[in-house]
């Protein structure tokens, strides 16, 4: 059996107004893969442990195949997760720790027999007599998985279980677990960081900033079509090349984008999109341009679909298979907040606000009630340490380095300092708003402007 988890405006303040999670809404369909993914400190986690029944929903709605289930204890969700620490008990084998839920609920049928298939499903059935400490990161993470899948639930919620792996680990673990939730079929939530894994993993991934949900897509879709600049920056390796510019559109001349130093002139007529500029005349834009959105080459060999800049050569980075090219176009870099954040600091509510979303005075008490006397047996776990405070530092600001980065060739040919022309895609080029609101290409229902 597996679930469809929806969250319906669901919101989280801890103490002191502190807002984890700000009015998020989610559909995730049976035996879907959908990743959490954002920067340290956006929610990701708070929004996990809701739907596991850890943590209190403020104000919003759980809804478990179309039940309401902010109320259920979280042993009654049926739900089992694993977490970045691996949590298991340190004087039991795996045998014992994979079979301790099953314990836990009393179950009379054979714990052995489901213990030994959940090894062999995850390839451990030669560690199950050992305890954790004889067993690697990535065999105790193996075991974690184990335990939870023993109990056969109908959805996993797993919070970065692969982050204390080294990397070789990690990729050969998400293949696997990728394989075994398919193979299970089991509704998937999985928290990451990490947008390599996320784009990897999920049939859809769901960007998350400062508790608040950016976009939810296919991995194409965010790479390709991302809603605004933070999706856009956050998602994608090396990281997308953001300039601030502004649109020059006289009445007698070409339309150009205006980077400071130069202007990129826009080929004749103007697409739908490049029209839709005429209106940003006079506002600060940013444009977007991925690595492979650019190629140096000569002028001559432009095609109608690209548009040129001018740039020097400040760096070159042989990566075996291909070579990163620094280039310098004296354009200003853009700039967007909470990239990197590392435990930003906690977005607060005016205490009234904070009251009006948390719904207190409608049962908050019954459901504390109501916890206290649940039973964790289903997601249980040796006892976490507390998490460390917030830092009081602001949120750092993700600076996009100086110069554009552009994949070429291993064998490029390139001297420090060297000009060079760049042919830009303009099908790979985005244009975002004031506000980070993506504006090229167009989003879909966009009215369009008679050229
Ligand atoms: N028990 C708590 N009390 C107060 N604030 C909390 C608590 N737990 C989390 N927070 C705050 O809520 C926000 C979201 O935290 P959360 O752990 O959900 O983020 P995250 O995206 O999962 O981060 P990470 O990737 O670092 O685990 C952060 O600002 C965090 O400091």
């Amino acid at each position: 059996m597996t679930r469809a988890i929806s969250l319906r405006d669901v919101s989280k303040i801890y103490p002191r107004n502190v807002v984890a999670v700000d009015r998020l809404s989610l559909d995730i369909e049976p035996g879907e893969f959908v990743v959490l993914l954002g920067p340290s400190g956006c929610g990701k986690s708070t929004v996990l442990r809701m739907i596991a029944g850890l943590e209190e929903i403020t104000s919003g709605e759980l809804l478990l195949d179309g039940v309401a289930a902010n109320d259920l204890a979280p042993g009654e969700r049926e739900l089992a997760m694993v977490f970045q620490q691996y949590a298991l008990y340190p004087n039991m084998t795996s045998r014992q720790n994979i079979a301790f839920p099953l314990r836990m609920e009393q179950r009379l049928d054979d714990h052995d027999q489901r213990v030994r298939e959940a090894a062999r499903l995850l390839d451990i059935e030669q560690l199950l007599d050992r305890y954790p400490a004889q067993l690697s990161g990535g065999e105790r993470q193996r075991v974690a998985m184990g335990r939870a899948i023993v109990r056969r639930p109908t959805a996993f919620l797993l919070d970065e279980p692969l982050s204390n792996l080294d990397a070789k680990l990690r990729t050969r673990l998400r293949a696997e677990i990728a394989t075994l939730t398919r193979h299970l079929g089991v509704t998937t939530v999985y928290v990451t960081h990490d947008q390599s894994e996320a784009m990897s993993l999920g049939d859809r991934v769901a960007v998350m900033r400062d508790g608040v949900l950016q976009q939810v897509g296919t991995a194409r879709d965010v790479y390709g079509l991302p809603d605004n600049v933070f999706v856009a920056a956050f998602v994608g390796t090396p990281r997308i090349n953001l300039l601030s510019a502004t649109v020059h559109a006289p009445l007698d001349g070409r339309m150009s984008i205006d980077f400071g130093t130069q202007r990129m002139l826009l080929p004749q007529p103007l697409s739908p999109d490049h029209q839709m500029l005429r209106l940003q005349m006079g506002r600060e834009i940013t444009v977007g341009l991925r690595s492979e959105a650019a190629r140096i080459a000569s002028p001559g060999a432009m095609r109608p679909t690209e548009a040129l800049l001018n740039g020097v050569v400040q760096h070159v980075e042989y990566q075996g298979h291909e070579s990163l090219v620094h280039v310098s176009t004296g354009a200003r870099p853009a700039r967007v907040d909470g990239l990197e954040a590392a435990r930003g600091p906690a977005r607060t509510r005016t205490r009234r606000a904070a009251r009006a979303a948390a719904g207190l005075g409608q049962g908050a008490l019954g459901r504390l009630r109501r916890r206290a006397r649940s039973s964790v047996a289903t997601l249980e776990r040796p006892a976490e340490p507390a998490p460390p405070p917030a830092p009081a530092s602001p949120i750092p600001s993700g600076r996009i380095a100086d110069g554009l980065v552009l994949r070429a060739g291993a064998d490029v040919q390139l001297r420090i300092g060297e000009r060079v022309p760049l042919l830009l895609d303009l099908g790979q080029l985005y244009v975002f708003d004031s506000e980070g609101r993506r504006i090229c290409p167009a989003p879909v229902g966009t009215p369009r402007l008679e050229g």
